[in-house]
């Protein structure tokens, strides 16, 4: 039987985090996952009984998805019978990344497991079990058929009455979300765009924004903005939207296009200043030059402590917005994430081209 000691060259230290053998080699022994991928590891080869393992040949790597490398181990073979050589990869390695080469990673701002969710007046299952982590940093875009779940999945990490909680847990910002009120929540920096904006008659839009700017620096115990030093704030907000003033003395949404409602959602957002933005639809009823605006208005207000969770049916708004990641609602659950190939698939071939996706 063949066994040789190897030793696996040119690989830099780094945890193993995966080792997957090939070609019918067994029994590949590394001595520690810490110290597997280290210039000195010797992998033991056993189980070709007719060829015996002379040397590793090569070990090369490659760079993978955030800064992760895969190593490829090969080696030459003698076959002992006629001393024909040959070369076999023995094994291929996944490094994590160093710490000086991760990119890096937010903290997890939002996480979902196993959410449950039905409508309060009548029972019925919406959301069947979402899972859903999310950083700082990141955006996170959410698609699916009509009738997935995915506006009900916004609207109950908002509190929205309609919906009642029936098992799972949302924690953001290491506190359980679903002990808060709605209010509370808000004041935590958690904002929903609505995909049907609601009217407020007899509140002008310039009150109701102080108003609910104010009561976020006031939940962050920052001074609250008088009318005058609100408007200084405002306005530059105002222009990046490209938003006439007059806006600001009409009534909350009364009145607005379904594109002129969208803006002034944007603009909420903006006043706000929200960690976790969650925008439902915000393409939708747009015209071009109106998606470009609330797109890079969304991107403008993007810093590495904050996160977004966007809405949508089309590919569109994430080539303005771009996504971290990408997932597949379907009957109340995620049942795939990817990147922005995912929702390239999606346009090109519908539901059906990723259905049988692994
Ligand atoms: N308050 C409610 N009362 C009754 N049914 C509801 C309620 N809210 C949601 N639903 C139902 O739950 C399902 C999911 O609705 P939801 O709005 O979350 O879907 P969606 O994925 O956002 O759809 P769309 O892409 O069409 O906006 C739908 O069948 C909808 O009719």
């Amino acid at each position: 039987m063949a066994a040789a000691m190897l030793p696996v060259v040119a690989v830099a230290s780094r945890p193993l985090i995966a080792l997957q053998q090939k070609n019918g080699i067994r029994n590949i022994d590394t001595p520690t996952a810490e110290s597997a991928c280290s210039s000195s590891t010797k992998f033991v080869v056993k189980g070709r009984r007719r060829w015996r393992v002379e040397e590793i040949a090569t070990c090369s790597r490659n760079a993978g998805r955030n800064s992760s490398f895969s190593a490829s181990v090969d080696v030459s073979l003698t076959q002992q019978q006629n001393g024909r050589r040959g070369l076999t990869t023995v094994a291929t390695v996944t490094e994590a990344p160093v710490e000086s080469e991760q990119e890096k990673v937010g903290d997890v701002l939002l996480e979902v497991r196993g959410l449950c969710a039905v409508v309060e007046a009548t029972g019925k299952e919406i959301l069947r079990g979402v899972d859903l982590t999310i950083r700082q940093g990141e955006v996170h875009a959410i698609m699916g058929k009509n009738g997935s779940g995915k506006s009900t999945l916004s609207k109950v990490l908002v509190g929205h009455p309609d919906y009642q909680v029936t098992a799972g847990t949302a924690v953001y910002k290491g506190e359980n979300l679903f002990d808060k009120e709605p209010e509370e929540r808000s004041h935590a920096g958690l904002f929903l765009s609505f995909q049907s904006p609601v009217e407020i008659p007899g509140v002008s839009n310039m009150d109701f924004l102080r108003m609910a700017c104010n009561a976020r620096r006031a939940s962050l115990g920052v001074p609250e903005l008088g009318p005058l030093e609100f408007y200084g704030y405002l306005s530059p907000k105002l222009a990046a939207l490209n938003m006439d003033p007059s806006f600001l003395d009409r009534n909350v949404n009364e009145g607005f296009s379904g594109g002129e409602k969208k803006r002034n959602e944007i603009l909420q957002l903006a006043v706000l200043e929200a960690d976790m933005a969650i925008l439902d639809e915000i393409d939708s009823g747009l015209d071009v030059d109106a998606l470009r605006d609330v797109a890079s208005a969304v991107n403008g207000l993007r810093k590495s402590d904050n996160a977004v969770l966007m809405i949508t049916h089309y590919q569109r708004l994430l080539e303005y917005i771009k996504p971290t990641y990408v997932h597949i609602m379907e009957a109340g659950r995620i049942i795939k994430t990817g990147d922005s190939s995912l929702a390239s698939l999606l346009e090109a071939g519908g539901y059906e081209a990723i259905k049988d996706l692994a």
